[in-house]
């Protein structure tokens, strides 16, 4: 598979408050590829910097530092025009909140509308229908049931479904899906992946999936990266990560995906672990939560490095500092 997208030493930090404000580094010198077809999943906790990495691949907001090339152009180059007319053509995004994509004063299919106005201008009205109805009937919705509606008078999955059959219709060469399906109820939420994961064998549809939930990211991707803090802790092929995890976080996150041969028992009341935490910029970011972690940890940050084919861990539990 060759490669899609790069990014490389990607920054982004946020500066929060007015004179003697203090800087938030969402996403700090990240780097990693996505090839073509391949689906890659970023996972980490609320607040690790995973839509942020998302909203700079899709140039809604600009990086502090670092590059991001698509098919080897370097997008942070690409003029307004370029970006409108050649990159958000082949890079499509799906957001968790599906009621913030739809203008409440218009019937949904103004969104696809709009898609067409803008990517595909020559496809005929009739064609249009066409291709609209076979998108929502791919994402298991009745056309009947959906066109001509107000986003208030569809559920938020539906809408979520919607936006979906949206981003695909273009054929995407990259699809970003930020918590896209976390709005789906079990049933249909495996329909949606088994979607995307039919539609990358189809049209290899590369997916960045960026999700909190593990079990998801197993199930639908080839590659998973594991972020904490804004910084890459482990990443590799998905089967390498989930089945031989080798960062203390990692393995924190595996253990507490909830079994459902197991039931809830009163263990005590932990200690606060993540907000209020405060962690050496020059350190491993994990250092104050890590159970493993050494003097170098909280002096020194860990480089990834490649301690199996395809599987990188950011730890100095296994050297390659
Ligand atoms: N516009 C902003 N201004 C200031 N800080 C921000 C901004 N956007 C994000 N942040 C901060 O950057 C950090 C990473 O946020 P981000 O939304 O990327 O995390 P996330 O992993 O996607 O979390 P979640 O799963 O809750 O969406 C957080 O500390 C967040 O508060």
């Amino acid at each position: 598979m060759s490669e899609l997208l790069r990014v490389e030493h990607l920054t982004k930090i946020f500066t929060s408050g007015f004179i003697g404000g203090f800087e938030i580094r969402a996403v700090d010198d990240v780097s990693f590829t996505i090839r073509k077809g391949e689906i890659v999943s970023l996972v980490g906790e609320s607040g690790s910097g995973k839509t942020t990495t998302g909203k700079l691949i899709l140039r809604l907001i600009q990086p502090t530092s670092g590059r991001i090339l698509f098919e080897g152009k370097d997008i942070l180059q690409m003029s307004k025009n370029e970006l409108k007319k050649n990159y958000y053509r082949q890079v499509q995004a799906v957001f968790q909140d599906p009621f913030a994509s739809f203008n409440p004063l218009h019937p949904i299919d103004r969104a696809f509308d709009l898609i067409f106005d803008s990517y595909l201008p020559d496809v005929s009205k009739g064609e249009r229908d066409e291709m609209i109805d076979k998108a929502l009937i791919q994402v298991g919705l009745n056309p009947d049931q959906i066109r001509g509606k107000f986003p208030h008078q569809l559920s938020g999955g539906q809408l979520q479904r919607i936006l979906i059959a949206r981003a695909l219709l273009l054929k995407p060469k990259l699809l970003i899906a930020d918590e896209a399906v976390s709005m789906l109820d079990a049933s249909t939420r495996i329909d949606v992946l088994n979607l995307l994961g039919d539609f990358r064998d189809k049209y290899g549809t590369s997916v960045l999936f960026v999700t909190h939930d593990l079990a998801l990211g197993y199930y639908i991707s080839d590659t998973t990266i594991i972020m904490y803090r804004g910084t890459i802790v482990e990443m590799g092929d998905t089967e390498k990560v989930f089945h031989n995890p080798l960062h203390p976080y990692t393995q924190m996150l595996l253990e507490s995906v909830p079994d459902l041969n197991v039931k809830w028992e009163f263990k005590g009341i932990e200690p606060e672990k993540e907000e209020g935490t405060v962690y050496s910029l020059q350190g491993c970011r994990y250092a104050p939560r890590c159970p493993k972690a050494k003097e170098i940890c909280f002096r020194t940050r860990p480089e990834l490095h490649e301690v199996e084919k395809n599987h990188w861990v950011a730890c100095h539990l296994y050297g390659g500092e």
